[in-house]
């Protein structure tokens, strides 16, 4: 928890007054949440532009300042968290399901800025990369996975038994393909009609990583 709390705070200082930031999701970006509400509580001017349900019901809990892409269509400044970052600042994300807006909001944004503890950093992507389906093109999704030899999981609910739907109300699933040697290419080829979006966030979108430690925070930067 020190990890996450140090990577926020270091995130806070690259706030300025009158930005507008796009919020990612997930229990980092909670914390930098936290954070930035106790700074708007001194006087600090900033808007968000949340990119999940979660995010915008914290955001809004807190008293910050919501707006939308269609006010807003370029933030100044993008946070959000990962599931894993490799040594290139390639990117995994989406393991809170919200991958499609998140690449939407960091896409927009004039700068991305990735908080993550330091268990996060890894040599090489290597874990389950989701995807967000639509519910017709399942079937027709699952088997051009497995034609490529991957192997898709759905991913099962919580509280509830049905797939993990997403803010947009599609499907959301997990696609194995082992340790990713090249993520541009894996990137490219997930972009099959049906899948909404990708979890691979491509290094060329990101401006920064901080890596949150037990005694502070280190800013990588492409
Ligand atoms: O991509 C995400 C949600 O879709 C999150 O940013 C990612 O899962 C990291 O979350 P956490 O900070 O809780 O480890």
């Amino acid at each position: 928890m020190i990890e996450k709390v140090n990577c926020a705070k270091k995130a806070i200082e690259f706030i300025e007054d009158g930005m507008v930031i796009g919020l990612g999701s997930g229990t980092t970006v909670r914390v930098f949440v936290e954070m930035l509400a106790e700074k708007v509580r001194e006087g600090l001017d900033v808007a968000v532009i949340p990119s999940s349900i979660d995010s915008h019901m914290l955001a809004a809990e807190r008293g910050l300042t919501v707006m939308s892409l269609l006010e807003c269509p370029e933030p100044d400044l993008c946070v959000d968290g990962a599931d894993q970052v490799d040594s290139e600042f390639n990117l995994i994300k989406g393991g809170g399901g919200a991958l499609t807006r998140e690449k939407i909001v960091a896409s927009a944004s004039k700068k991305f800025y990735v908080i993550v503890d330091e268990s996060k950093m890894v040599e090489r992507l290597n874990m389950p990369v989701p995807v967000e389906i639509l519910e017709f093109a399942y079937g027709f999704v699952n088997r051009k996975i497995g034609e490529m030899g991957y192997a898709l999981k759905l991913r099962e609910g919580k509280g509830k038994l049905r797939p993990v739907i997403s803010d947009n109300g599609n499907l959301i699933a997990d696609v194995d393909a082992g340790v990713i040697e090249n993520p541009e290419d894996l990137e490219r080829e997930l972009k099959i009609p049906g899948i909404v979006e990708n979890g691979i966030f491509l290094a060329e979108m990101v401006n920064g990583v901080i890596v949150g430690k037990k005694d502070g925070a280190e800013v990588l930067k492409r």
